[in-house]
């Protein structure tokens, strides 16, 4: 891959509407990675596109986490978004374009530079307004067996106190028409989170299994939208965390990353 902190030149910062949705995309300019993550539910989008962020010194822009916080904060949206992440529906394009537009428009006053984007875009609209206001360099697709997918969503536990994410579930899949079988240990949390664990409203098996429905039909399109742009890497996770960080650090030619860095300081 091309290097880490590509040069782009300085333009002024862009703004689209589209459909009626407006969307305020950071200024162009010397940056950082500007990076998609894809991948269904459970897949671990999260875990490595914060890992990545915090290798990559970048922020990690997670829509879910936006949503959830809007939820949180009990503002005039709440409600609304209660009853639709409950049954495990999208929320609209709009809502979702206003929260993350915010989101940028925060991070760069602050002086953010590149990103990681976590579950958007999640429609072909989401992907289509994205193209049109920024570059995006590379799209990650995180890809897991349907059956370590739903196990993983239900064994998903998170402290209320720190925000960690933990799993509880054992996973184990046998190989099957030569693809080879998989072993996920637990993520366990330290001790001093046990009694605050709480689990996600929308990871019960039903609704699980709609929001891996509606993935395959609204998501699934945009992986072929930047498949087609030559813009998406493929990634089967081997296994838990220690098996797949340092694969995903080698597909993503980073495994030498830290030694680079410090030879060019
Ligand atoms: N890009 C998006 N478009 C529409 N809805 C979204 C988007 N991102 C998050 N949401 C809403 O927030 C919920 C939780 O998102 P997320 O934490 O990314 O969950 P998942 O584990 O399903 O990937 C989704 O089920 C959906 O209701």
């Amino acid at each position: 891959m091309a290097a880490i902190t590509r040069l782009i030149k300085r333009t002024p910062s862009l703004s689209c509407v589209a459909r009626g949705i407006s969307f305020h995309a950071p200024p162009r300019q010397d940056r950082n990675v500007q990076w998609v993550f894809l991948g269904c539910p459970g897949v671990g989008k999260g875990t490595y596109a914060s890992r990545l962020c915090k290798f990559l010194g970048v922020p990690h822009i997670a829509t879910g986490d936006l949503v959830r916080h809007e939820l949180a904060s009990d503002g005039p949206l709440a409600s609304q978004l209660s009853e639709i992440v409950n049954q495990g529906k999208l929320v609209s394009d709009e809502i979702i374009i206003s929260l993350l537009s915010k989101r940028l428009a925060d991070g760069e006053a602050k002086g953010e530079s590149g990103f990681i984007l976590d579950g958007f875009p999640r429609t072909m609209k989401q992907a289509e307004i994205l193209e049109g206001v920024t570059d995006i360099d590379l799209v990650v697709n995180l890809k897991l067996q349907e059956e370590a997918l739903l196990a993983k969503c239900l064994g998903r536990r998170i402290c209320n106190q720190c925000g960690g994410n933990f799993n509880i579930a054992s996973i184990s899949v046998k190989g099957e028409n030569g693809s080879p079988g998989m072993v996920m240990a637990p993520l366990l949390p330290p001790e001093h989170c046990m009694s605050k664990l709480i689990t996600r409203s929308d990871d019960t098996e039903a609704v699980v299994r709609e929001r891996l429905r509606i993935y395959n039909e609204k998501s699934q399109p945009v992986e072929e939208f930047y498949r087609s742009r030559g813009k998406l890497l493929e990634f089967d996770l081997p296994g838990g965390i220690p098996e797949s960080w340092p694969k995903l650090l080698q597909a993503l030619n980073l495994d030498d990353y830290e030694e680079k860095q410090s030879a060019a300081a």
